[in-house]
């Protein structure tokens, strides 16, 4: 392995979110490299300015990405600290994905401030979401209720909440846990309910794909359970030309040496999801997610798909 770094750099997005993530990696490469200076290159990015639009109509994830990417590139930082659900499954050279870390709670979140979850809201209730694949799994289950858009950081996003223009909104767990703000967690809405996004609640560092001193640097910081179940789970999004235009789902969990993928691909409204799961050998991982993901196409996505996005990029 090559000698321990005299300097590390971690460019990282400005939001409240962002800055805890990479300052959680900061801390453990100081613990693993105690002679390292180990510093943080915050910047803002086109998808923390842009707040008045929805995300899915101006281009997606890459938004949060691209200027952290230029940092890497110039030289001025090495390594970036994502949360994995908002990289994008088709990363591509010179950049590579280093290590994934230990997954934090991969499910979605019930935050209000009236009720205790879900069930409790009477009809006409407003929800707030901006997530296709949260407001077609609470629409099948709750047709009775409203959803609307919601847009920001995790702070944003409660403040409009305790402004009172949302009965409850739906959030990662992991995000709240991360701010100090499991206190407003009123319940969690289970696995089967709110399928999670793939690589949810897990942290992915992304470096210049060359820079194998890099990987080595990384290495110890990987977890061997989350990678796994997040590669299968980043397969079948890859597959199915994932983005947050589409309703799209992909969770897999190991249990010993068996892997268990679940995935679903929805219609907008809820008036349709289709869902596929399989277990096998976790060193299948790719191989899995893949697999639910034709086993999806076959069962009706790839219709639901070619609606939803333009038609050269559904395959
Ligand atoms: N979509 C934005 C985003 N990206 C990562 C998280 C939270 C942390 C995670 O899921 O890893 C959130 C907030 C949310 O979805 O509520």
């Amino acid at each position: 392995m090559a000698a321990a770094p005299a300097t590390l750099v971690i460019a990282t997005r400005a939001s409240r979110l962002a800055l805890w993530q990479a300052e959680h990696v900061q801390v453990r490469l100081q613990a693993l490299y105690p002679a390292c200076r180990v510093s943080l290159l915050t910047m803002t990015t086109r998808g923390d300015q842009i707040l008045d639009r929805t995300l899915s109509k101006i281009g997606g994830k890459g938004l949060f990405v691209k200027e952290l990417e230029t940092a890497l590139l110039d030289g001025r930082a090495d390594l970036a600290v994502h949360s994995l659900k908002d990289v994008p499954v088709d990363m591509q050279s010179p950049f590579a994905l280093s290590v994934i870390l230990e997954r934090d709670d991969p499910r979605d979140a019930f935050v209000s401030n009236d009720y205790p979850s879900l069930d409790a809201l009477p009809a006409g209730a407003i929800v707030g979401t901006s997530s296709l694949r949260r407001e077609s799994q609470i629409r099948q289950q709750f047709p009775q209720l409203k959803i609307q858009a919601l847009r920001g950081n995790l702070d944003t996003r409660l403040g409009k909440l305790d402004r009172g223009d949302y009965a409850a909104i739906i959030l990662a767990a992991a995000g709240l846990r991360r701010l100090g703000l499991e206190s407003r967690i009123r319940g969690y809405l289970s696995i089967e309910q709110s399928l999670p996004a793939a690589g949810q609640g897990a942290l992915g560092i992304e470096i210049l794909e060359r820079r194998s001193d890099m990987h080595a640097w990384l290495a110890p910081l990987a977890s061997a359970e989350a990678t796994a179940c997040t590669l299968a789970e980043r397969a079948v999004s890859r597959v199915l030309g994932g983005s947050c235009q589409v309703p799209l789902a992909a969770f897999a969990q190991l249990d010993g040496g068996t892997l268990r993928v679940d995935a679903l691909v929805a219609e907008p409204d809820g008036s349709r999801i289709i869902r596929a799961h399989i277990s096998g050998p976790v060193a299948s991982a790719v191989q899995l997610g893949e697999q639910v993901a034709g086993d999806l196409l076959e069962k009706g996505a790839r219709d639901i798909l070619s609606r939803l996005l333009p038609a050269d990029s559904a395959s």
